[in-house]
Order: C-alpha cells, then structure tokens, then sequence
C-alpha cells in the first residue's frame, strides 16, 4: 500500500523507534510516522500491537529504547522530567475509561484540567481563579453539559463523562489531542456523539489528534489518515481517501505464531 507523502512540517515525529520493554517484548518496532499540525490521525490495529505505546512516546510518558521522538520541538528521548512537564501541559490526554474523580463535580473535574497552568495545590472548586471557573464552564457548554456542572461526575452516563474528559482535556488549552479508544466503552451512538465532537473541536482549534480505535468505519469516515500497526510495526499508512475497509481489515489480519523447532523425537 502506498504510504501519503510526509506532511512538511510535523509536530509529531517518530524516526526509526523501537521500545522495548524487556529483552522478550519488542512494543514498538522501527516506527517511522511524522503527523503536521492540524492533522487527524488515527492508529489501528490488534490488542498488542502496540497502539497505546505509540501514544505514550507522544507525551513522554515512556521513553524510546531507541530511535528519536520529537514532540512540538522536544526530544522526548533526551528531554529532562521538567522538559517532559512542559511537554504534557501541551498534550491532552483522553482515555477509554475517562480517569474522572467521580466524587468531585463535573465543574471541578475540568478545573482540574488547568492544574498544570496553576502553582500549588486546589482544594474545593472556590480554589480555582473565577476566569478560570467562567474558562471551565465554556468548554462544558461546548461539550452539550452546561446544565450538569454541579453534577457529581459518577452520576453521569458513560457518554457524558468522556464529554467531561473532553473538557478537561481543552482547559489544558493542548497543542496535541491524544486519545487512546475513547469510545470502547459507549454505545454505538455515544461513541458517534463523542467522536464527532472531538473531530468538530479539534478543527475549530486546529489541534493535532492522534486516536486509537477499533472500529474500522469510524476510522475511515473520521480522521485524515490511518496508521495500521501489527506486533509493533507500521504495516499500513494512507489517508483515509485512499482506503476503504477492506483494505484496512488487512491490517488485522492474524500473525501465525512462529513455528516450533521439531525436535528429533518428534521426528521419529
Ligand atoms: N508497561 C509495560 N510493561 C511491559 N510490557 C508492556 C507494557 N506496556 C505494554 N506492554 C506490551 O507491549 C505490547 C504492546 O502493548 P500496547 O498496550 O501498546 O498495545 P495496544 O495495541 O494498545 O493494545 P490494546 O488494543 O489492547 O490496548 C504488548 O505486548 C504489551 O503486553
């Protein structure tokens, strides 16, 4: 499959990264991906094959065995803890089980967003600055939640919770967009009312997105262009106007598991 043409300018870029977590696990294999600013991309592939990993070089959670990361200028690689600091007030981070403090309310869960922006520890949603609040509750209203602010967030739906995810996520005011299968816990048509969101917000602020999903048609209709990854190595890279799910299902396709020495018994 003919990869797109690497995009001119990146503030993602990945060359030649392999991450290993012991000497048996090989998660990330020779990865080369460069994403420009503004672009959707979204990464599929097997349980395993090395998604979530990917997306935690993006914002320094783990460091490459080898090869290069660079993220909006940082070498993740060399970068020291307060470099990486900086880096992840730039990247928001949303996950498939929303990561909510259920007992605070939904208006103090996205307050929490801004910790990074803030010195000192917050207690009680009055710690956080008034603009800061007013800041909050826009992105809420932005998100179809204005009217649950004061909500607990463990009484909201599971649709619900990850449009307050999506809030947090912007009250960091992020260059970068992570997602790692934001929807696999939702219904059909939350998962669509979340996803289409994210996609509107991140054109509205021309944020960069990467995304892994499971699902092949949503993938298609909704990013720019797909990464097809299997046991840690790029397998499939196109834009999304190029494919269409059959191609894509390739992507799934099963790695036999290498052959067993037969031994000289066995022979016999
Ligand atoms: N912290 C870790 N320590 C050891 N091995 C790990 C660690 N994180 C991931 N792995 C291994 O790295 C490989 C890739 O895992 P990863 O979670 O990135 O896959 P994935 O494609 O995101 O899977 P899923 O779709 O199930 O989330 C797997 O073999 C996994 O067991």
């Amino acid at each position: 499959m003919t990869a797109s043409p690497p995009p001119s300018e990146s503030v993602i870029r990945f060359q030649q990264v392999t991450k290993r977590f012991d000497p048996d696990v090989t998660a990330l294999d020779r990865i080369s991906l460069e994403v420009a600013p503004g672009e959707v991309v979204v990464l599929l592939g097997l349980s395993g094959s090395g998604k979530s990993t990917l997306l935690r070089h993006v914002d320094g959670l783990h460091r490459p065995t080898s090869g290069a990361v660079t993220v909006l200028g940082t070498d993740v690689g060399r970068a020291r803890p307060r470099e990486l600091r900086l880096l992840r007030r730039r990247v928001g981070f949303i996950f498939q089980q929303f990561n909510l403090v259920g007992r605070l309310t939904v208006l103090e869960n996205v307050c929490t967003g801004a910790l990074g922006r803030l010195r000192g520890p917050r207690l009680g949603l009055r710690s956080y600055p008034r603009a800061l609040r007013h800041e909050a509750i826009d992105h809420l209203d932005r998100v179809g939640l204005a009217d649950q602010v004061f909500q607990r967030a463990d009484t909201l739906s599971g649709g619900q919770q990850q449009r307050v995810a999506v809030a947090r996520a912007l009250m960091q005011r992020p260059e970068i967009l992570l997602a790692d299968e934001p929807v696999a816990s939702l219904d059909p048509e939350s998962a669509r009312t979340v996803m289409q969101l994210i996609r509107d917000i991140a054109e509205e602020q021309r944020l960069t997105v990467m995304c892994s999903l499971h699902q092949v048609e949503m993938a298609l209709s909704w990013a720019d262009r797909i990464v097809g990854l299997r046991l840690g190595e790029v397998v499939m890279e196109a834009s999304t106007g190029a494919l269409d799910a059959s191609s894509v299902m390739s992507v799934y396709e099963k790695v036999s598991a290498p052959m067993a020495p037969v031994t000289a018994g066995e022979r016999l």
